[in-house]
């Protein structure tokens, strides 16, 4: 078995007088794709944020690549992880190519400058996440489905080892889910992290689930492992209060809502 490149220690998450997450020790390897699952407002936005390096955790570590992530200076933290937000603000009225060729800047040599071999992966990356005719567009007037393919093209140009997404598949009609879907099945030699809302999607494009599961009293627990051992319907029901039923179409095995 491969070390692991993404690894939490004793983590502790708070936000506010809340804890999110108390004691996670964790593992993620290269190949693997975690999907992160709970009901509105667990934690999964603030957990990734901690693993992206964007918000102190409040006690415990994390580590990406062996190395204690607050030790990781910025610029190299960028060519080690990428964060594709579930938000996108978009303040200048940059083109479409120009946003995903940002994502290029971290190999940027010292005057700053990117090559052709820049604008080339960034050209493919349109392409993959089917936006490459909306290269010269301004990026403000993009549709919120488009936008977020174009996110998804500047995650695969920045290259990382370690891809961290907030809901990837929000804004997403139903074709581009399975694509966005089939495309992160692809990266075989990065590791993924994706918060979802879809338990379906979870099965489809997953290795492994980090489940909320609700404590009695304190704080959560997250239970972590392979996606068979995770997603079972007595485990969801906890999560989301609500029944599941598991149903096989196909062949393949999806999880319905009960009815009331
Ligand atoms: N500074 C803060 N002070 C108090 N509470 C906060 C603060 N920041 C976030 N929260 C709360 O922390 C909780 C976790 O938020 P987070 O965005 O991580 O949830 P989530 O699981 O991603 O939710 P969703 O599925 O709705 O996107 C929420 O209840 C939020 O209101």
């Amino acid at each position: 078995m491969n070390a692991p490149l993404l690894a939490t220690r004793a983590l502790q998450v708070r936000a506010g007088q809340r804890v999110l997450v108390d004691g996670l020790d964790w593992q993620v390897r290269t190949g693997e794709r975690w999907a992160l699952l709970g009901p509105n407002g667990c934690g999964k936005t603030t957990l990734l944020r901690a693993l992206a390096g964007l918000r102190p955790p409040a006690g415990g570590e994390v580590e990406l690549g062996g190395r204690p992530l607050a030790r990781i200076r910025t610029r190299e933290l960028a060519t080690l992880r990428a964060w594709c937000p579930q938000h996108h603000h978009d303040a200048f009225g940059l083109s479409v190519l120009e946003v995903v060729l940002a994502a290029r800047q971290p190999y940027a040599g010292r005057m700053g400058w990117l090559g052709p071999d820049d604008e080339r992966l960034a050209l493919e990356a349109l392409q993959r996440c089917d936006v490459a005719h909306l290269a010269a567009q301004d990026v403000r007037s993009l549709s919120g489905g488009e936008r977020q393919r174009v996110a998804l093209a500047a995650m695969l140009a920045q290259a990382t080892p370690l891809v961290l997404l907030d809901e990837p598949t929000a804004h997403l009609d139903v074709p581009h889910q399975l694509a966005a879907c089939a495309l992160l099945a692809q990266l075989h030699d990065q590791a993924v992290v994706m918060s979802l809302h879809d338990v379906n999607l979870a099965l489809r494009c997953c290795t492994h689930a980090l489940l909320w599961l609700p404590d009695g009293n304190g704080a959560p627990r997250w239970m972590a492992g392979p996606l068979d051992q995770v997603l079972h319907p007595d485990h969801l029901a906890r999560a989301y209060g609500s029944r599941m039923l598991a149903v096989t179409l196909e062949g393949h095995r999806y999880y319905v809502p009960a009815p009331r």
